[in-house]
Parts: structure tokens; sequence; C-alpha cells
């Protein structure tokens, strides 16, 4: 495996009692770069997430993580890595605040447990790093705002922060724009961009043009194998591609 390359799997297999979900995927990402993970409904996008987190068993095949055998390792080992998925784990909780939220986020990373429910003082030796995680994704000012008393858009950039909280080296993001306004995601592309200098993503993104965008190469997977790679240019002009999206625009018609 080389230095560039950060995660790579080899012949990743999931099968759910006889149907192949994931069918020998062989995925290589770069070291600082986005990649996108795109495909029509179905295609296993969501699969290869839970596999690499560890949510799901491996059936087959290999996942290493700088050159380490992380195939079957426990989802907690994992996450300890660097291998954090936001957007679903790092749910937030409605009744903090979004500068609690934070905190309990950056509790939570030193004790790797959920006894977040710490005396003031243990907790406020987080308040300088939870204050500057929000300034990052521009919640500076709505600190002292309850999580559910976000917009939309808003609660998003909090649950980046959640995120950034445990220290990610390649941060899996799933649908990150999903049911937002265009405003909205162009907020949220620009704090993608950003998070992305010092580390990795690899995002499942069905707004194709965030991909065109912000990824620098893009997997397409189509009934659990991959159709087609490269950066935007070269999958979106690629007849396979093409095919595998009108077709499945049809079928939805
Ligand atoms: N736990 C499971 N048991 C059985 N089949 C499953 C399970 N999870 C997923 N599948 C099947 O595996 C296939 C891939 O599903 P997956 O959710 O990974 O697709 P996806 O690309 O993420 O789709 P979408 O874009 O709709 O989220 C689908 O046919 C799905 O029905």
């Amino acid at each position: 495996m080389g230095s560039d390359t950060i995660l790579e799997t080899t012949d990743l297999t999931k099968t759910f009692s006889g149907f192949t979900a994931v069918n020998k995927v062989n995925l290589r990402i770069r070291r600082g770069s986005i990649h996108a993970l795109i495909g029509p409904n179905g295609a296993g996008k969501t699969t290869v997430f839970n596999l690499l987190t560890k949510f799901l068993p491996v059936s087959s095949g290999t996942i290493r993580y700088r050159g380490d055998d992380i195939t079957h390792e426990t989802p907690a080992k994992t996450a300890r890595r660097g291998i954090v998925r936001s957007f679903q784990i790092s749910a937030t909780f409605p009744h903090l605040t979004v500068f609690q939220n934070v905190r309990v986020a950056l509790q939570r990373r030193q004790s790797a447990s959920f006894e977040f429910w710490r005396h003031e003082k243990a907790l406020s030796v987080h308040d300088a790093r939870a204050m500057e995680l929000l300034e990052s994704v521009g919640l500076g000012g709505l600190a002292g705002v309850k999580a559910v008393e976000l917009p939309y858009g808003r609660k998003r950039a909090l649950e980046l922060a959640t995120t950034l909280a445990l220290e990610p080296e390649l941060m899996l993001l799933d649908e990150p724009t999903q049911g937002m306004g265009h405003e909205d995601v162009g907020q949220v592309m620009g704090l993608i961009q950003k998070v992305a200098a010092h580390r990795t993503i690899l995002m499942v993104e069905h707004n194709l043009s965030v991909v065109s965008q912000l990824c620098d190469t893009i997997t397409v997977l189509q009934r659990g194998a991959i159709l087609a790679e490269g950066d935007y240019q070269t999958v979106s002009n690629d007849a396979r591609v093409r095919e595998a999206y009108m077709g499945a625009e049809a079928e939805a018609a």
C-alpha cells in the first residue's frame, strides 16, 4: 500500500442471506482527498460505509487502513484510529446548547465513554477547544442556543463540529447536503472544503453538482460493484454511468 493511500479495500464483499449487496469492491482512498461514493438507490453505498466503520461484519475481503489490516477490528478500535462517520453516529442532543453539545463530544473523545454527566469543572477544561470548534464551523455566535432551535443547515454545521471534536483523520460523510435548500448546500460545501484541509473525506452524496465541485475522485457503484472511477469529467462522460443513472431515472418515473 503506497504512502499516499490511507484506506484500501480488497475484494470487499457483503452478503445478506445469499444476496450480495457489496461485491468484490476494491477501493483506494488517497490521503488528503475528497472522495465520493455515488450510485443509484440500492447500489451498496450505505453498506460500504457500514463495513468501513465495522457497523456490519465483512463477509469476505479485506480493509486496510494506513497499512494495517482492520477488517475484523471492533467498531470502537476503528473509530479510535480516526475513522469517524458523521451525520449519523454523532447525533446531537437536542436540549443541550450548541456549546454543550460540542463539549460533550470532546469529553467523549477523552474518556472514550458515555460518562459525560460530569461535574461542571471536569467539563470546563474543554471550554476553549469547544469554542474554537464552533468558530471554525461558523457557530460561534449561536453557542448558547439549544440544538433543537437551530435551523436545519446549522444543525449540520453542529454535527460537523461534534464530529471534528473526535479528531477524525478519515471522515465519512453520509449525504451531507440531503434535504437542504440551495443556500444551506453552499454553506455546507464551504464547511466541507474547510475541514478537508487537514484530513481525508469519503462522502456518499446524491447531489452531483456538489460532487462535481468538491470531489477529486468519484467511485460509481452499481448493484454492489464498481462501475466506474475517476474525476468528475471521466465518470460523467462514461456511457455505462450515464446508462445506470438514466436507467434509475426511468425506473423511478
Ligand atoms: N440489513 C440488510 N439486510 C438485507 N438486505 C440489505 C440490508 N442492508 C441493505 N440491504 C440491501 O443491500 C442493497 C444495498 O443497500 P444500500 O443501502 O447499501 O444501498 P445504497 O446505495 O446506500 O442505497 P440508497 O442510495 O438508497 O441509500 C439493497 O438492495 C438493500 O436492500
